[in-house]
């Protein structure tokens, strides 16, 4: 359940957060394929709860009415369209599962397919469940439990939502029949939310039930599926992420939080050189890593500041120092422009979702952010499918903020985040040459529209980074010689 099974080359993952099934679709054929991704965790597509009252919140999404896949993003048809089409490019889909609860308890009771439910007794017709297959007796978490309790952080409503039981066979089959359901569409995977909320026990019987990836979709016989388990453990809890490690990956919480206290200038940038297990960190292969996600990137999610597309600087050095170094399985955060903590994505008066728009440059309109198609990123994609299994060598830094490292022969990178400049001779580890940097531009014929890094045959090249530039990174690799 470890191994993402990208098309081979492909290191990346992007969470197209809230994106609707036919723009994922036209993003993965005129994007995301030809640009290296690797896959796409998309939006929960099963039937959610609306929410006006809130009016319409992104966390509506993680509020199940129903497992029918309509939902705001689109319907059955448009998902299995767009899963064959992104499959055909090379890139997978990786499905946001709420297995843990449905809904909770609200004036409004109509979802996006427009199955109703009656949450007073528990009654969901559209699956069907019913009162037995929620734990009994009915209470909820505290904040207190997560120290204190895992049985009450397991077996109590997490914010009012009700809980399902996952230790009763019909909820288990109710369960694996919409995530093999899925499975049979063509997806890679799925996120399976709030899994400390879960038994460990029981999400083995789930995941051992799930069929093989569809080999009709490009994946080899007996393929498992890749599953990350969002598991928010900073420490401090008595449920610790090691209880699901053992299962499947693991979202890394602590990676976002560190990296953004680095490039915030919290810690020194020096201090990465020993990046991985020494900092704590999950093990390479069951760590799902990130900078910042759909929940804490709006500042109450899991640790204190993590960087966002909002600090823009900072952002895309930690994330090109994610995507450099080889630690972990990476995911970028795609969002929408957000003014409040819990508003949706773009909606016209009527509530559907806004297409986002393309710019000339390549940019997003109508308020999406996307993020992935920032050049300092998706060229740090690139970067990170070049290096491959490549290690981490010749570590250069000044004792404070300014850091460069190679990736075995095929690429090198340097940071610098002080308040002077760095301007240095440093060892690339690259094949004599004259290379683009592709944090100031990019390769474009044999010219680069930004800077030329010659390196010589000793491998050294003269490495210059001003404090106030534009961008605090320079990346040259194998692919981006001029
Ligand atoms: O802020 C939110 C939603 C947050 C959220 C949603 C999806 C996630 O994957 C996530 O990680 C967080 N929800 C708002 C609004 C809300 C929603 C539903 C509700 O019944 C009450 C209020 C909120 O203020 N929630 C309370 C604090 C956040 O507590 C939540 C957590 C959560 C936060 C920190 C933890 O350490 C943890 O183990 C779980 O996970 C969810 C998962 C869900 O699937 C749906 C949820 O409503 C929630 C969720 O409320
Ligand atoms: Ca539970």
């Amino acid at each position: 359940y470890k191994n993402p099974h990208y098309a081979s080359g492909r290191t990346t993952m992007v969470h197209l957060f809230e994106w609707k099934w036919d723009d994922i679709a036209d993003e993965c054929e005129r994007f995301l394929g030809p640009r290296g991704f690797g896959g796409i965790q998309i939006s929960p597509p099963n039937e959610n709860l609306m929410i006006w009252s809130h009016q319409r919140p992104w966390w509506e999404r993680y509020q199940p009415i129903s497992y029918r896949l309509v939902t705001r993003s689109g319907n059955e048809q448009q998902f299995a369209n767009m899963v064959r089409r992104c499959n055909a490019v090379g890139v997978r889909i990786y499905v946001d599962a709420i297995i843990n609860h449905m809904t909770g308890t609200w004036n409004e009771n109509t979802g996006t397919g427009g199955s109703t439910a009656n949450f007073g007794n528990w009654h969901y017709p559209s699956v069907p469940y019913g009162r037995n297959d929620f734990n009994f007796p009915q209470c909820v978490i505290t904040s207190n439990d997560y120290g204190c309790c895992p049985d009450r952080v397991r077996n109590c409503e997490l914010s009012g939502l009700k809980d399902l039981n996952q230790g009763t066979e019909y909820v288990r089959q109710m369960i694996v029949n919409y995530m093999n359901h899925l499975i049979s569409l063509g997806v890679a995977g799925f996120r399976i939310d709030a899994a400390k909320h879960m038994w460990p026990g029981d999400l083995r019987v789930i995941y051992d039930r799930l069929h093989n990836l569809n080999t009709a979709h490009g994946f080899s016989s007996g393929a498992r599926p890749y599953i990350y388990q969002e598991v928010i453990d900073l420490g401090g809890e008595a449920i610790t992420r090691d209880e699901y490690t053992s299962l499947a990956a693991v979202t890394e919480f602590k990676f976002g939080l560190e990296l953004s206290r680095a490039f915030s200038r919290s810690n020194q940038l020096r201090w990465l050189s020993n990046w991985g297990t020494n900092w704590g960190l999950l093990a390479h292969n069951d760590a799902l890593t990130f900078i910042d996600n759909h929940d804490n990137q709006r500042g109450h999610g899991a640790g204190g500041n993590i960087l966002t597309y909002k600090q823009s600087k900072q952002y895309k050095g930690a994330i090109a120092f994610m995507l450099a170094h080889p630690h972990g399985w990476p995911q970028l955060m795609s969002s929408f422009d957000f003014h409040n903590t819990e508003a949706g994505p773009p909606m016209d008066n009527s509530g559907n979702i806004i297409s986002p728009s393309i710019n000339s440059d390549e940019s997003c309109g109508n308020g999406w952010i996307c993020e992935h198609r920032w050049r300092q990123i998706y060229s740090m994609v690139a970067f990170r499918n070049r290096a491959g299994n490549t290690a981490v060598s010749n570590w250069w830094d000044n004792g404070s903020n300014q850091i460069a490292f190679c990736r075995g022969n095929q690429g090198f990178v340097a940071f610098n985040n002080d308040y002077w400049d760095l301007n240095q001779t440093l060892q690339t580890c690259l094949p004599a040459g004259t290379y683009c940097d592709v944090i100031s531009g990019e390769k474009s014929g044999s010219t680069c529209t930004g800077k030329r890094i010659t390196v010589g045959n000793d491998g050294r090249a003269s490495i210059s980074l001003g404090a106030n530039e534009f961008d605090m990174v320079v990346a040259i690799h194998a692919g981006s010689e001029s």
